[in-house]
């Protein structure tokens, strides 16, 4: 219950401080003209698409509110004095004097609703030190902040909740969110930290099931009393019969106590007890023991098309495949949902813990037959070291499942172990995707071009355009930095739109100072070659640049043609038939085959670096490297290498008749400023 009860009040935690995180934009905003308001509308309307969750920005100059964006429906608020207003004065002062952003709600909105709105005062320099100019404000309504949490879900699955905080004028507690049962006395509660307060979720098993699953705890205390009475009254008559009978009695109640119905394993309830057992002993022997969180991919998909019957099996099924791979003496659980763990108690060397994970994941992907139909799961899986990675059960448990997050991060289907570092790395990307959002925003990217030249006459044929970005703290920050992220949190798509538009300008920079048409490369990640607007927003930034279709090229990687070959294919023509050239990036390291190529409408193969590095020493990849491009050139494809450092790599790539060439044997990566009538010249 504790984990469930505290990753509903971590996505609470964590959508609330993105969403304010507006009001730290438009006060960037505020202060960057001075006070001076103009195009609001424009700006909070890309705020509100970057962070999301966010119903409408506001801006109150000296508290009075002149602002709002979306304005529909949010009439009546214009004029309004946050700082004449007695609901709101002490959240809005409290802002002003300690200068940090508050939080007041949630209330009930005149225009109807119940949201929470976030304040942050600016200031803005004057003669006579810093003046308070206002506040930038984000609405949020409650409804939508609770839609990132699966309480809804929980409360279909039986269980009850409860979102409470200290009423701010007399701190009494408040309930302002619950479910529609009532809380029963099997619940479990976490603090929230929100600005200027706390709140308090607390979740319990609703009525009906929580009497079942209470009544079971009951009947055994109940039962045990009743037995312990009877035995005491019968056991001198008939010993042999009765201890049977109690027996078998002790032994069904435990079972529904602390089992499963569903999968039959054991429940959580019993690896909490174990697990304290397993820190007892430690300290007595010094018995190390190792838990595995195992939690199944995308199992909800299964839930939603088959329905909740077929997902059942599906779970009874994967019980018996996670039994089989571990010993009779580990411990298999399930938590909860499509969760099981592992405790392992007599294996604790990493190598050993490596090979059991990796035949848990094998014996997961193994296909499941429901319904007649044939299916395949897979599942992720983190691994703690007990005790190294956690002093309890708790701590244990909550580390394990981050090292599963971690697992499933880094695209599902693998293990992970627990290190400290996955903490503070958790906390380093909340802060990362705010200032992506800031970064958006303000227009922090740059793009720096490096040259791809022929391989035989050494002439710059194109430039890739790679992005970086100019962090005003950090400095410059690589692309390997943040794209995964910005491709996570679907930023990539803003940040993408940027770079098309960026190498168009420099196109028609480049054309207007008659330099010779070139090929500008520009990578599209997966999601932006999902994204449905693509063709069209591609287009609309050529009319609206003028460029000529014929100096881009757009490189895909294997992973976003592989995908779904129908949109791949119909995605690639269109793009062809506005004149651009396509190349497939990193070619080699995914599972792309010539024999699918063929069919699509590709022009280029960009050999991935990873087969250049060691192309003077190692055999294997000079016969990979030139068995690619004799093949690409079969298939009228031309042969791109990356990642060229020596003269050497480029001597044999001449040799396998590669046809163009880039790396930093001839430029690095540089604003296009630099590279004004670049030639390469060998030495
Ligand atoms: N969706 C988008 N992805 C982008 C964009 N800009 C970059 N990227 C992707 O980020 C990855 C890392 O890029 P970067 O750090 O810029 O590295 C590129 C080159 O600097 C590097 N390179 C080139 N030559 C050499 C070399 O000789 N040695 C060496 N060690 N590295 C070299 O390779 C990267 C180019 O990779 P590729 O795209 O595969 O051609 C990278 O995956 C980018 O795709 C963006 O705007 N959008």
């Amino acid at each position: 219950m504790s984990e469930l009860v505290n990753s509903q009040a971590s996505a609470i935690e964590r959508r609330l401080a993105r969403s304010l995180s507006s009001t730290r934009i438009l006060a960037q905003g505020v202060r960057q003209h001075n006070g001076v308001i103009d195009q609001f509308e424009i700006y909070a309307d890309e705020v509100l698409k970057a962070v999301g969750g966010v119903s409408n920005l506001q801006l109150a100059p000296n508290g009075v509110i002149s602002h709002i964006h979306p304005i529909a429906g949010n009439e009546k608020a214009i004029g309004h004095n946050i700082l004449k207003d007695d609901h709101r004065l002490k959240e809005a002062m409290l802002a002003i004097n300690e200068r940090r952003l508050t939080l007041a709600g949630p209330f009930t909105l005149i225009q109807g609703g119940v949201a929470v709105i976030g304040r942050n005062p600016v200031y803005l320099p004057s003669d006579k030190g810093d003046k308070f100019w206002g506040f930038t404000s984000a609405l949020i309504y409650l409804e939508d902040l609770l839609k990132v949490t699966d309480l809804d879900s929980l409360q279909e699955r039986g269980y009850s909740y409860q979102l409470r905080r200290p009423a701010p004028d007399t701190g009494i507690t408040e309930t302002f969110a619950r479910s529609v049962s009532p809380l029963t006395e099997d619940s479990y509660s976490v603090s929230i930290n929100v600005p200027n307060a706390t709140w308090q979720l607390i979740i319990s098993r609703a009525e009906n099931v929580s009497k079942w699953y209470s009544y079971n705890g009951y009947i055994i205390s109940v039962f045990t009393a009743l037995l312990v009475a009877w035995i005491t009254r019968f056991v001198l008559l008939q010993p042999e019969k009765l201890r049977k009978e109690v027996k078998e009695k002790t032994q069904e109640l435990q079972q529904l106590a602390y089992y499963d119905h569903l999968t039959g394993l054991a429940n959580r309830r019993y690896l909490h007890e174990q697990l304290n057992i397993v820190f007892k002993e430690y300290s007595r022997n010094q018995k190390p023991a190792v838990l595995i969180y195992l939690d199944l991919d995308d199992f909800k998909k299964i839930n939603d098309s088959m329905g909740h019957g077929a997902g059942d099996t599906l779970l009874q099924k994967i019980a018996i495949r996670l039994k089989e791979c571990v010993r009779s003496n580990d411990l298999v659980t399930r938590l909860g949902g499509d969760e099981f763990s592992i405790l392992l108690l007599n294996t604790h060397s990493t190598r050993d813990v490596s090979r059991i994970a990796k035949k848990l994941i094998a014996a997961v992907e193994r296909p499941v037959t429901l319904e007649s139909k044939s299916f395949t799961v897979s599942a992720s899986v983190g691994i703690t070291m007990i005790p190294a990675d956690g002093h309890d059960a708790n701590s244990i448990l909550r580390n394990a499942d981050m090292a599963m997050y971690a697992a499933k991060t880094a695209g599902k289907k693998r293990f992970s172990f627990y290190d400290q570092s996955l903490q503070s790395i958790a906390m380093a990307k909340l802060q990362l995707e705010d200032d992506l959002a800031i970064a958006i925003k303000d227009k922090q990217f740059v793009l720096h071009y490096q040259p791809i030249l022929t391989q035989l006459t050494d002439e710059v044929t194109g430039y890739e355009a790679l992005i970086r970005w100019k962090h005003p703290d950090q400095g410059l920050i690589y692309p390997d930095k943040f794209i995964g992220v910005a491709e996570e949190t679907g930023k990539i798509i803003d940040i993408g739109y940027w770079v098309i538009k960026e190498v168009c300008n420099q196109i028609m920079l480049r054309t207007s100072n008659l330099q010779p048409p070139l090929r500008f490369s520009i990578n599209l990640s997966p999601k932006q070659f999902k994204d449905t607007n693509l063709l069209e927003n591609i287009r609309h930034i050529m009319q609206e640049t003028g460029v000529d279709g014929r100096s881009l090229e757009f490189e895909v990687t294997e992973s976003s043609i592989m995908e779904d070959i129908e949109h791949t294919n119909s995605t690639l023509l269109q793009l062809k038939k506005m004149g651009a050239s396509i190349a497939i990036d990193d070619f080699g390291t995914g599972y792309s085959s010539f024999a699918l190529l063929k069919h699509l409408p590709v022009d280029k193969l960009k050999i991935d670096k990873s087969f250049i590095t060691d192309l003077e020493t190692d055999l294997s990849d000079q016969k990979i490297v030139h068995g690619l491009i004799s093949m690409a050139h079969k298939l009228h494809l031309e042969v791109v290498a990356e990642g060229i450092e020596t003269k050497e790599q480029h001597r044999l790539l001449k040799q396998y008749k590669c046809d163009l060439g880039q790396g930093y044997l001839f430029r690095k990566p540089v604003p296009m400023d630099h590279l004004q009538n670049f030639i390469y010249k060998p030495l």
